[in-house]
């Protein structure tokens, strides 16, 4: 699903979300009349575009148009979503709104970035209140799937469903808050623990970086896969979540905390806190910053995705929804021409497959020809369903050669040709190009495999039948130059 979005505010948010739609294929139109906009959005949409087409195994639609307009009526011409990211102002909030009014389509979403502010607050007063909904997301729009979603009742249940169906189609994570609540849920998390941490850097205890350490070392990698009741539920070990509770409910009367408690923000509190950060982080500039973050969590959220859990799982359902726009055919008896090199992996070079050289690595070559390989065996019908059941192939030689570089956030395809498929064996034979550039072959010899056994076992009629007409079908195509061959000068 793409269309046209409008983003009302292009800071640091609103630059997020225009990176996020227009990365997915929408036409955004942002209005920021700020002296310094065009070129902070270029700034945020370069980092975006450096890190999010990687992230996901499935290449993204090409880019939507991106126009910064002079007047926010241009900038909602025509557009199914509008997106509200101006300051954290109430006031100001309520004039964009009611500017909005005369120019919105009846049928469009107005979401708001809020941090804070509960939607029946932004809708009060306003023509607009039923189109009006809390889009909260999280920074970098870009890269974190979550969105908080919360409604009012002047919102129907099918507007609210729709924009949660939008966000899916981002890529995002909709969390639908049912009940309306200042700061949502996140940010009241988020403000507690800030709370405390002001608390710790006022009274000397601990310095921004400490705090930060105590954070990024520890639980702050646990609640990025688990969150925290999951987490606590470990800890209590076998007997579980009431052993836990048992154990450090107590604490819950000790001084453990001074959350109920704000520190006031003197000057001087505000100096230290300003001076250890730059003390801790002002070697970086901000963009460097946020690059090192990005590449982070594209890591953490690629590592996610290979266990198809929390954030990841997200990214892998989005991947799975974008296949077919992607030119990505499930089974080989569906292709329109089986005579010809399959399609078997299209996506985009990931920040983390490049090495020390500045390029794609060589076991990134492997990767992406498995991905090819385990795409191949899906399509002739040995998917996960197959694999449960007990079968499987394994890959009993690989030879692969680098002929060309490539670099991160160039797109990638695999085409991929079986040269033999009879019995147990199945001989692949995978081409890499960027464009045109052919950048590595991959030749790999797999054998049917019964899992119980962990012996060659000839594959069932479900099986052999595809991969038999797959390679029937290729036979025809002269046989590729390099194929067969060994490593190094013949002896
Ligand atoms: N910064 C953060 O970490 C997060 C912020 N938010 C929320 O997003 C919203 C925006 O915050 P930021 O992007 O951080 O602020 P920001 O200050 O980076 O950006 C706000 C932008 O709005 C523009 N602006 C001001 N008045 C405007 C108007 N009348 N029409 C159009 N544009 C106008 C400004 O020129 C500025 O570029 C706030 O509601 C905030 O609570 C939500 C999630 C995270
Ligand atoms: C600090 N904050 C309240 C603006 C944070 C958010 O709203 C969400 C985030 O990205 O952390």
């Amino acid at each position: 699903m793409t269309g046209k979005a409008a983003i009302i505010g292009g800071g640091v948010i609103g630059g997020g979300w225009a990176a996020r739609f227009v990365l997915n294929g929408w036409d955004v139109a942002v209005f920021d009349p700020g002296p310094d906009a065009a070129r902070k959005l270029e700034a945020v949409l370069d980092n975006a575009r450096r890190a999010l087409p990687g992230l996901g195994d499935v290449a993204l639609p090409p880019e939507g148009r991106l126009t910064l307009c002079e007047s926010l009526a241009e900038a909602v011409v025509g557009a199914a979503w509008i997106q509200e990211s101006v300051p954290e102002r109430l006031d100001l909030k309520h004039r964009v709104y009611a500017e909005l009014a005369g120019h919105v389509a009846a049928g469009a979403i107005v979401g708001s970035s809020t941090s804070g502010f509960k939607p029946s607050q932004l809708q009060a007063g306003q023509a607009l209140a039923g189109q009006i909904v809390v889009a909260h997301p999280f920074n970098p729009v870009y890269l974190l799937p979550l969105v908080e979603v919360v409604g009012s009742p002047a919102n129907d249940a099918a507007m609210i469903a729709r924009a949660c169906d939008v966000l899916r189609g981002l890529g995002m994570r909709p969390l639908h808050i049912k009940a309306e609540i200042d700061a949502h849920i996140a940010d009241r998390l988020l403000e507690s623990v800030w709370r405390e941490a002001l608390w710790l850097v006022r009274d000397g205890i601990a310095t921004t970086e400490e705090i930060d350490d105590a954070i990024r070392y520890g639980f702050g990698l646990r609640w990025a896969q688990m969150g925290l009741f999951e987490t606590y539920r470990i800890a209590g070990g076998e007997a579980g979540m009431r052993h836990f509770m048992a154990q450090f409910g107590p604490a819950l009367a000790w001084p453990w905390t001074r959350l109920v408690d704000v520190p006031e923000l003197t000057e001087d509190l505000i100096t230290r806190i300003a001076d250890q950060s730059d003390a801790q982080s002002g070697a970086h500039t901000i963009r460097e910053l946020e690059r090192i973050r990005d590449a982070n969590l594209v890591g953490m959220m690629r590592a996610l995705a290979a266990n198809d859990w929390g954030a990841g799982a997200v990214q892998n359902a989005h991947d799975a929804a974008r296949e077919d726009a992607a030119g990505l055919v499930a089974h080989a008896d569906d292709l329109t021409d089986p005579g010809q090199p399959v399609l078997t992996l299209t996506r985009t070079v990931p920040l983390d497959w490049i090495d020390y050289n500045g390029h794609m690595t060589e076991a990134r070559y492997l990767d992406a020809f498995g991905q090819a390989t385990d795409r191949l065996m899906k399509m002739v019908g040995c998917d996960a369903a197959y694999i449960a059941s007990g079968g499987s192939f394994f890959t009993a030689e690989t030879h692969i050669r680098h002929l060309d570089e490539v670099r991160a956030g160039a797109p990638v395809t695999v085409h991929t040709r079986v040269l033999a498929g009879a019995g147990k064996k199945m001989h692949l034979w995978h081409e890499m190009r960027s464009g045109a550039r052919l950048l590595a072959t991959g030749e790999h010899m797999l054998l049917h495999v019964d899992l119980a056994t962990r012996r060659a076992s000839p594959p069932p009629p479900a099986i052999a039948g595809p991969l038999k007409r797959l390679a029937e079908a290729q036979a025809a195509q002269p046989w590729p130059e390099g194929a067969g061959r060994a490593v190094g000068a013949p002896r």
